[in-house]
């Protein structure tokens, strides 16, 4: 079983918001995505590099991981961010409307030729019509590109789509496709934001939804969000029992030969046992947070 991060909560702030990435060393979310781009306004810009690269060089973040994401390919910040963000050495550089493969693999020679240590990823942005059509290809695009993250902020807005309670049209077009396309290529991905920092019960729902799809985890945009995200998408207790209970279930029916078994009525195969310790793994790393 490969090393399982957790990245149930992914918090974004402002770059040039000093307080806020201050406060983040006391929030207790899985990543931090440190934002030099819509959040942070042109005339902030270089502050804001400042201090994301301050604060990724701190050490001050504890288990928390940390990503840069810097402007997009062709803005005038692009080049300075990538340098100052290879120099820093996050756990990931994030790069927003990230359209096609061969951009990926011009981002990895770029934060390589920046100097860029081997720890630091690439992560990317599916944001765009053009991106969603090619999102089988920027999945797979590179080994070093290691998350997608989904912004649904821009894809409704491309789309000329609304915000809408179920992200019906989101769900059906957007999510699922690139769910699949990130899990073709057996990469991690992060849903999309929730907008309402004060509906609590609209973001449980949203976070639900998410972790029924299968996402790994879901960006967040206040810290109010955290810890309903860290439950959303974490094992419970119950899923836990239910993981022993199905591989002692068929360890018993495989002791007499069988390949099949069932636990409180239900049937089990060996792909059901797969995610049975797979979710045991999750467990054992969230041991300790
Ligand atoms: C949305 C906000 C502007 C609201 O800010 P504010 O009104 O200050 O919120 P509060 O007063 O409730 O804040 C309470 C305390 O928490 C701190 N805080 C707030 N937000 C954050 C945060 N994201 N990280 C860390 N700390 C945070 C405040 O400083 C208060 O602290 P204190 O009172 O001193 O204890 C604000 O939440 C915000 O800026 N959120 C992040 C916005 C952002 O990063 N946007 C970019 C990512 S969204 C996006 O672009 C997604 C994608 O690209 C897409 O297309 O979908
Ligand atoms: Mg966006």
């Amino acid at each position: 079983m490969t090393q399982i991060r957790p990245r149930r909560s992914v918090l974004y702030m402002p770059g040039a918001n000093e307080r806020a990435l201050e406060k983040a060393k006391s929030i207790d979310a899985d990543a931090l995505i440190l934002d030099l781009e819509d959040s942070v306004s042109p005339d902030a810009k270089d502050t804001g590099r400042a201090n994301v690269c301050a604060a990724v060089t701190s050490g001050e973040y504890g288990h928390r991981e940390l990503a840069i994401r810097v402007n997009s390919i062709g803005t005038q910040w692009h080049d300075d961010d990538i340098a100052a963000a290879a120099k820093a050495g996050p756990d990931a550089i994030l790069v927003p409307k990230v359209e096609s493969a061969e951009q990926v693999r011009e981002l990895v020679a770029a934060i390589e030729a920046a100097g860029a240590p081997e720890s630091t990823q690439l992560w990317a942005m599916i944001e765009t019509p053009k991106a969603l059509l090619h999102a089988e290809e920027i999945a797979a695009a590179h080994e070093r590109l290691t998350v997608i993250v989904m912004g649904t902020n821009d894809i409704v807005n491309e789309t000329y789509g609304l915000h809408v309670p179920g992200r019906n049209a989101l769900v059906l077009t957007s999510l699922a496709w690139t769910l699949l396309a990130v899990r073709a290529a057996g990469k991690v991905v992060i849903d999309g934001v929730y907008n309402d920092v004060k509906d609590a019960e609209g973001f449980a729902a949203e976070a639900r939804q998410g972790r029924e799809m299968g996402f790994d985890g879901k960006t967040l945009i206040h810290p109010s969000q955290v810890e309903p995200a860290n439950e959303a998408f974490a094992p419970s207790a119950a899923d836990v029992e239910r993981a022993e209970g199905m591989i002692a279930a068929f360890d018993e029916a495989a002791a007499e030969n069988k390949g099949v078994a069932t636990y409180n009525g239900k049937m089990i195969e060996e792909l059901h046992i797969r995610d049975a310790k797979r979710i045991l793994a999750y467990a054992e790393a969230l041991q300790g947070r």
